[in-house]
């Protein structure tokens, strides 16, 4: 076991919502650790937190209570503007659904990942190629998104995600608009990220999905479940 910070760590994190009767306790008391190249799925009922929780390791949403250790830095006494640069270099998105420019391509969905352009075209052009051939999707290079098929559209997504060499993929439901062919091409694809040294975290409502990653957790209420 590596002496190292966890990539991820929560210590009794809580995130609420709201104040007086309406407060809503989204998330409370968690505590979780997820290390480089492993893979952690949430599940839980509707309601239960799933999204908060995937906001909180995102630095979309910030901590009510408890803390956040990101490589084992405190992220609540961060600025905001550090807070967008940690998120930009450090996470990856992936969505149910999708989330692609449909009047653009694949390569050109692709590389709108890439929120800075100081490279190079043609190495850019070199990674978006290398990244399409991981997810199999060199043939469909040139063509609009809105001509591919479900499977074939989260794959390109995936590639968007990975794009700026994210240390973390966080994936809300990856699998829940897809078939379970194309279900089954991305969890390979996850395994050969996880192996390549990426960490994971995905929602899923899926239970056999869940039990292929390294770590699991159940919420209810915001809480982990034993
Ligand atoms: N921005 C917000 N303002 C107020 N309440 C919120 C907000 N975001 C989430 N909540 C509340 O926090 C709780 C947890 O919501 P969350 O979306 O994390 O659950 P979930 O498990 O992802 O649900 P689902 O599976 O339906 O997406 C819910 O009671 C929800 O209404």
């Amino acid at each position: 076991m590596s002496s190292d910070p966890p990539l991820l760590e929560l210590q009794d994190a809580a995130r609420a919502f709201g104040a007086g009767d309406s407060r809503v306790r989204a998330l409370n008391g968690i505590s979780l650790q997820v290390r480089a190249g492993t893979s952690l799925a949430i599940t839980g009922r509707s309601g239960s937190g799933k999204s908060t929780l995937l906001n909180v390791l995102g630095l979309l949403e910030s901590l009510t209570g408890g803390r956040y250790l990101l490589n084992g830095r405190d992220t609540g006494a961060l600025p905001a503007r550090e807070i967008d640069e940690l998120r930009a270099s450090t996470f990856g998105f992936v969505f149910q659904a999708f989330h692609l420019v449909p009047y653009l391509t694949v390569a050109e969905n692709v590389e709108l990942g890439l929120t800075y352009r100081r490279r190079p075209r043609r190495e850019r052009t070199h990674h978006i190629d290398a990244l399409l051939e991981q997810v199999g999707l060199t043939h469909r290079r040139d063509m609009a998104v809105t001509t591919l098929s479900g499977g074939e559209k989260q794959r390109a997504a995936i590639a968007r995600a990975l794009v700026r060499r994210p240390l973390v993929l966080l994936a809300d439901e990856p699998t829940g608009n897809l078939d379970d062919a194309s279900a089954a091409d991305v969890l390979r694809l996850f395994d050969a990220i996880v192996a390549g040294g990426v960490a994971l975290v995905m929602v899923t409502h899926d239970l056999s999905t869940a039990a292929r990653a390294g770590q699991q957790i159940h919420l209810r209420d915001g809480r982990v479940q034993p």
